[in-house]
Parts: structure tokens; C-alpha cells; sequence
């Protein structure tokens, strides 16, 4: 089977900082995948990896077999980036943000046609935004910030979706809105890579789950993954009580 994601050991340098080190990672189609690790382990270095938007040294990746270029050309990668990422100040409307998730079915021109417009009034239902829509984004609260990006992806109907800790400063009411829209695009068959550092997610949400650092240091069911004694072979932490953050 084609995977849906394939990175072969990619290796990251920003400067002198080695962020990513010989990542081997293969993901089927149809799997959603919780990407886990300490803060600087590499989770938005290995989302633009996948992308292509940080060139790598070396090693190569692949989205549903063709190069990763291709395949955000093509529209056929999502992504939701972490909200330190986005230049909040950009004067845009919500709706004109969703509507970017349609570049990839517009021609050239990027004039959107009915179904353009059909497929983001659906998103915008879908996450709960259609009150909000004509605001700009940077007026709208972090939880809704991060709706908005999960609205634009479901607008693309992109088969592989990277969604960069989703659940970051977000209320319960957000937090419940994007489990339960990640849960159908699950259900829906594509294709997710989700970091968070709320382990409590990982169970519920997740098939599987890769461990950063640098390099991938564990991979399986989250199960596994989420073993006292992996995780603390891994940083030489236990996660915390109540098991629900780690932010170490
Ligand atoms: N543009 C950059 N220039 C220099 N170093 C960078 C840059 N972006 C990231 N780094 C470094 O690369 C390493 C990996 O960073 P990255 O943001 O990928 O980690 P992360 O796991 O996503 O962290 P967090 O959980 O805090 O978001 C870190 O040491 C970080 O300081």
C-alpha cells in the first residue's frame, strides 16, 4: 500500500541547531497519528519537513507516493499551523481565511465558484464560525483562531492533514468542537499527523502515536507509546499526575 506519509531519513540543521536527525516515519492512509515530544523536539520542524517548506540535508518525503511538492500542489495536504506561526495582524476576514483551504480546486486565477463558496459556508458551519465569519482573524479569540485554521483545512478536503497542537490554548467548547471534527474526518478515511502535548488526547483521538526527539525514538499504538517506562526512558520524566499536560 501506498503510504500516506514516508519521510526517509530526514535530517533538519537551522544554523548549528541539528532540529530533526535521521526521521524515518511511514504512515498508511486512513491512520490518524499523535506526534508527541518535549518543546524543541522537532513536531513543527518534521510538519515542515513533511510540507517542504524547510529544506532538508538529507533524506526524502513522499505524500501518497509522489514528492511533497507535488502533493500541495495538487491540494492534497492540509495544514493547521501553531498559532505562534501566524501573523495575526494581517487584515483578513475569517471567511476569506477558509477560503484559501479552496486555492487548489480554483484555477489560476483563484476565482471561486459556487462550490467554492458552498464548501466554506459548510466549513464555517462545521466549526461552529458562521456568526464570526466576517470578522478579521485577529479579533477573534485564541480557541476560535484555531477553528478558523481547522475550517480552512476541512474547505480543502485535503486526503493528508497536519494539524500542529490543535488543541493549544483553546477552551473546552473549542477543544470539544475540533475533537469531535477531527473524529470525522477520521471516520471520513483521511489521513492525520496531530502534535499536542496533551497526552489525554492521544487515547481518544488517535491509531497511533510517534515519540520525538531529534530523531523518532518510539512509534506504535498509543498504548505503547504512552508506557510510564518509555516515556520515562525517553526524558527521564514520569508524565504528570494527572496525566493530561506535558510541557517539559
Ligand atoms: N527558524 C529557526 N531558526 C533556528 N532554530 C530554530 C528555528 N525553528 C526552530 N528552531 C530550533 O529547532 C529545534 C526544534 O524546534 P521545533 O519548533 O521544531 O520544536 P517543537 O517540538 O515544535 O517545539 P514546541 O513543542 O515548543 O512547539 C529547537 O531547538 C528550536 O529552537
Amino acid at each position: 500500500m501506498t503510504a500516506a506519509i514516508e519521510v526517509t531519513g530526514a535530517t533538519v540543521r537551522y544554523g548549528d541547531v541539528l532540529a530533526l536527525d535521521d526521521v524515518h516515519l511511514s504512515l498508511e492512509p486512513g491512520r490518524v497519528c499523535g506526534l508527541l515530544g518535549m518543546n524543541g523536539s522537532g513536531k513543527s520542524t518534521l510538519f515542515k519537513t513533511v510540507l517542504g517548506l524547510v529544506p532538508v540535508d538529507h533524506g526524502r518525503v513522499r505524500i501518497l507516493g509522489m514528492p511533497n511538492t507535488a502533493a500541495r500542489r495538487k491540494g492534497l495536504v492540509g495544514y493547521v499551523p501553531q498559532s505562534e506561526q501566524v501573523d495575526w495582524a494581517f487584515p483578513v476576514r475569517v471567511r476569506d481565511v477558509v477560503m484559501m483551504g479552496r486555492y487548489g480546486h480554483m484555477g489560476r486565477r483563484r476565482r471561486p465558484r459556487p462550490a467554492d463558496r458552498e464548501a466554506v459556508e459548510h466549513a464555517l458551519t462545521r466549526t461552529d464560525l458562521t456568526e464570526l465569519a466576517d470578522r478579521q482573524i485577529g479579533a477573534l479569540s485564541g480557541g476560535q483562531r484555531k477553528r478558523a485554521f481547522v475550517a480552512r483545512a476541512i474547505a480543502q478536503d485535503a486526503d493528508v492533514l497536519l494539524l500542529d497542537e490543535p488543541f493549544a490554548g483553546v477552551d473546552k467548547r473549542s477543544e470539544a468542537t475540533i475533537t469531535d471534527l477531527l473524529l470525522q474526518l477520521r471516520q471520513a478515511g483521511h489521513t492525520l499527523l496531530v502534535s499536542t502535548h496533551d497526552l489525554a488526547q492521544v487515547p481518544k483521538l488517535c491509531d497511533e502515536a510517534v515519540l520525538l526527539q531529534r530523531h523518532v525514538i518510539a512509534h506504535g499504538t498509543p498504548e505503547e507509546v504512552l508506557e510510564p517506562d518509555v516515556l520515562l526512558e525517553a526524558f527521564g520524566i514520569h508524565p504528570s499526575e494527572e496525566g493530561r499536560s506535558w510541557t517539559a
